[in-house]
């Protein structure tokens, strides 16, 4: 694909003065924008004229008074769009320390964020996927970001994709919100610290790359993928270090900021002068990291944020001389197209059918043609075994959907419980989770003006009222029984295709009729529900059983469904695969009975017939029906495909619904435990059973959220160790829960929030827990050396599959791994009792449960929140 040769956009930005320069009198604006939004001129307020100083110009120049809005709209938004259409971008902020670098980037990211999503929700014939790495370089040394107990990682030198940083951790993006929770992880990791022009001043360059790749099928049948990346670059602020007043570990940080930068400026110097000599790209990472960006394949824009007062005008002028020296800078970007392998494969193949083509014509039999065949075939060879076997890349896909689906179901399920300790409101989520369409959404809407006080758990508790949730379990299973029925619809289509083309053989046929039989089963069981529920007069008790009875309902519903859909992947393997002697017979049968008569006895009239009577073909052309067959075989092919997905995708709605109706079975337990309670004066509350249901519940929700607030592996050992399900629990459960619930929601508003909304405190707050976690699984570590055995060591590493490696590193792997899968009971369970033995924790009365505060308070109250036990405090140390 061609390249197009385009110079590096550059824009200027100029922050208001801050307080701390408004308050000192003598520090007075001393640059002047001009109207026409190119130019900025130095404006020595101590001297009457300008007339000697020259103007700085550029692409664009934003006064104070622009919003980040317009520093995106009109400054990178085209740059940063090319990512859609293949072209790789980079966006750059480049300034002195606290001249609105982060603060920009923040708002240009959100702005993207904004713009790509509603892109990609406009095309849906494309199909996108969006991956996000992040890294950042602290002192010379790259860090990732979205795992930075990793380590510092290496960079690699890739013949054909340039400098590569090895092992950095990607993932892919679900949705915008999700992409921004994980840039806000990012964010908290990045190494902050604090100089005397800015309480907040990055410490690192951090680099933000989102990989965009799409799809589409071409009216031809091939499909084109575009893959490109965005990166967001927030640069460290250069500094004087007169003027920051720095020493210590800051000074160390400024000085390699500074190194970097300059070895920045060098070659973008270099780059300018349009001479293509050495460009000293090795002489910091982040110019090797950032080559592609500088002269390379990519387009790029650079933000310069500069501040309007008289007394950083030297780092001004510096900044505005780099920005001048950058715009002369040329790119070569081009649309990154990816071939498939499937399509190189079908290309050699091609050529090596030329090749044995002209080894068999007599005049052209030498020797060399055959070595080359020979070569092209090894090459095939190659690349058939890379790709592997394709059934088998996608089970695995296809398994790793599966996880991924239930991964979010516990999300969800963590994220269900009741947000806010004293509105006792419910989440958006919950509320969100327990519709499945806005159709049934605005249907819940009619039965009150208030949604939030008909379906949330701690609603129904203020407002008991049962037929609101007869209501909400008609509404679910009404869906289910759809869900069947579309399900049988779709089935007997695919059947009729079988049936009309004659195709498979006797094994296809029989397969085809259990999956009948299966969906028909499936449709039974939603009928039965459906009668049960109507047949309901709300009578609580009775509901609260029939309750459970569709629960275990939905549950076999799901067994069904998964083996449906086991039956349709052996369904398509055995369709996929070779031809069966009986559908080759078939074939010859239909070859037969269409050939052209040889001997033309046939009469007049529309049809036509073979001597021995049966249909035949037309008398004009012969039918080519191997063609005829093989488009009825790719049709049915593509048929099943779609209604693979089509099950996978009715098995994640019955999985939502099961879901749905646990979360109701909750509320209706907890209205009986709270009127039996009011009844029978019992502090305990509930019958044993239903206690142990919701103990259960809660303690998943509570160990997931322990995970995604970062909270002290000791303190989540003790409490599930300690916390058992007796029926004195619950409250320490309730307690730990509300603490949590708080916490988690409060870190995710930190997440959604718009970046310029953004207050310090719970930024500070995530950084700080996960550095805290960090602190006491690397002193944990250190424990595993005394209190296990070599031979008890060797032991738990090979179960925990740590790699084999140095011993401090192989600790510290093992540790990290620990309390890392929130999802899986066994694990959760093998971790306490490993963090259990470091510390010399056991379950006796010494290690009561009043070691967690019954405080049922918010931690937002600081002077009633004593924190979470840190291993510190727990080992006295
Ligand atoms: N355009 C702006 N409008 C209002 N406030 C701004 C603007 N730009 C920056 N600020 C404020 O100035 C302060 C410093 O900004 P920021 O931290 O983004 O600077 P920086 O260049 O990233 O600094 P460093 O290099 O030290 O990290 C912050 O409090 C920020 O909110």
């Amino acid at each position: 694909m061609a390249a197009t040769q385009e110079k590096i956009r550059v824009t200027v930005r100029m922050r208001p003065l801050n307080h701390k320069e408004q308050a000192m009198h003598d520090d007075l604006i001393a640059w002047e924008c001009f109207h026409d939004q190119r130019s900025i001129i130095f404006n020595n307020p101590n001297q009457e004229s300008s007339a000697t100083a020259t103007p700085y110009t550029f692409d664009k120049v934003f006064a104070p008074s622009c919003s980040t809005q317009q520093v995106y709209d009109e400054g990178v938004r085209d740059v940063a769009l090319s990512a859609l259409s293949g072209i790789n971008a980079t966006i750059f902020a480049y300034g002195q320390t606290s001249s609105g670098k982060t603060f920009t980037m923040r708002g240009i990211v959100e702005n993207a964020i904004k713009d790509i999503y509603d892109y990609i929700k406009n095309k849906p014939e494309q199909h996108f996927i969006l991956k996000i790495a992040a890294l950042e370089i602290y002192n010379e040394t790259v860090i990732d970001l979205l795992n930075p107990e990793s380590g510092p990682l290496r960079l690699v030198d890739d013949p054909e994709r340039g400098t590569i940083v090895e092992k950095l951790n990607e993932q892919v993006a679900k949705d915008a919100q999700h992409l921004r929770h994980l840039i806000a992880i990012c964010q908290a990791h990045r190494q902050v610290g604090e100089t005397s022009l800015n309480d907040k001043s990055s410490r690192s360059h951090q680099i933000i790359r989102l990989t965009l790749e799409s799809s589409l099928r071409e009216s031809s049948g091939h499909e084109k993928t575009l893959v490109a990346s965005l990166n967001f670059v927030d640069l460290a602020g250069s500094e004087r270090i007169s003027q920051t007043k720095i020493c210590g570990v800051r000074l160390k940080e400024g000085n390699h900021i500074n190194r970097s930068l300059l070895t920045l400026s060098t070659v973008i110097r270099k780059l300018s002068g349009g001479k293509r000599g050495h460009i000293p790209y090795r002489d910091s990472k982040l110019t090797r990291i950032l080559q592609s960006a500088l002269g390379g394949n990519a387009r790029t824009a650079i933000i310069c944020t500069i501040s309007p007062s008289l007394s950083h005008v030297e780092q001004t002028k510096n900044t505005l001389t780099f920005a001048t020296s950058a715009k002369e800078v040329v790119n070569n970007a081009c649309v990154n197209m990816v071939v498939s392998d499937k399509t190189l494969v079908r290309q050699l193949q091609k050529e090596v059918a030329r090749l044995e083509g002209e080894i068999r014509s007599p005049e052209l039999s030498s020797s060399c043609l055959r070595s080359l065949l020979a070569e092209k075939d090894l090459k095939i060879k190659q690349m058939e075994k890379d790709m592997g076997d394709p059934r088998c890349q996608r089970d695995v896909a296809q398994s790793q959907l599966e996880l991924a689906r239930s991964e979010l179901e516990l999300e969800r399920r963590a994220n269900k419980v009741h947000k806010g300790s004293n509105d006792h409101r419910p989440s958006g989520q919950v509320v969100r989770c327990l519709s499945f369409s806005e159709e049934s959404e605005s249907a819940v809407g009619k039965h009150t003006p208030d949604r939030r006080k008909v379906v949330g758990r701690q609603a129904i508790l203020a407002s008991p009222d049962p037929s609101i949730l007869v209501g909400e379990i008609r509404k679910l299973e009404h869906r289910q029984l759809q869900l069947c029925e579309d399900a049988n619809r779709a089935l007997e289509v695919m059947h009729k295709d079988f049936a009309t083309h004659n195709l498979g053989n006797q094994e296809t046929a029989e397969r085809m009729s259990k999956v009948l039989s299966e969906i028909k089963d499936l449709v039974v069981a939603g009928s039965s529900l459906e009668e049960i529920v109507t047949a309901d007069k709300a009578d609580l008790k009775k509901m609260i059983s029939q309750f459970k009875n569709q629960g275990n309902t939905i549950a076999s519903l799901e067994r069904k469904l998964e083996n449906v859909q086991k039956s349709i992947d052996k369904l398509v393997s055995t369709f996929g695969t070779e031809e069966t002697p009986d559908s080759k017979t078939q074939l010859r049968e239909l070859e037969i009975e269409n050939r052209v008569p040889t001997n033309n006895n046939i009469g007049g009239g529309g049809g036509t017939f073979a001597r021995d009577g049966s249909p035949a073909a037309r008398k004009s052309k012969p039918v080519d029906v191997k063609k005829i067959h093989k488009m009825f075989k790719s049709a049915v092919e593509e048929n099943m495909k779609s209604f693979k997905v089509y099950v996978a995708e009715l098995k994640e709605l019955v999985a939502k619904l099961h879901y749905q109706k646990q979360l109701l079975i909750c509320q209706v337990l907890e209205l009986e435990v709270n009127e039996s309670a009011s009844e029978e004066t019992d502090t305990t509350g509930g019958s044993p059973v239903q206690w142990e249901f919701v103990f259960e519940e809660q303690r998943q929700q509570i160990t997931m959220l322990w995970h995604l607030c970062h909270i002290p592996v000791v303190h989540r050992t003790q409490f599930y160790l300690l916390l058992r399900g007796d029926p004195y629990d619950q409250i320490y459960m309730e307690v730990e829960l509300r603490r949590l619930t708080w916490l988690e929601q409060h870190l995710s508003e930190l997440g959604n929030a718009s970046p310029a909304l953004l207050s310090d405190e719970p930024a500070d707050y995530v950084s700080a827990s996960i550095r805290a976690l960090r602190q006491e699984r690397e002193y944990l570590a250190k424990r595993v050396n005394s209190k296990l055995t070599a031979q008890e060591r060797e032991l738990v590493y090979a179960e925990w599959e740590v790699p084999p490696g140095g011993k401090k590193q192989r600790r510290l792997e093992f540790i990290n791994k620990l309390w890392s899968g929130p999802y899986n009971i066994h694990h959760v369970q093998e971790s306490a009792q490993v963090v259990a033995k470091l510390i010399d924790f056991s379950v006796s009365d010494e290690n009561s449960k009043d070691m967690f505060e019954l405080n049922f308070a918010s931690p937002y109250n600081k002077k009633t929140w004593g924190g979470w036990n840190f291993v510190s405090n727990l080992l006295h140390l």
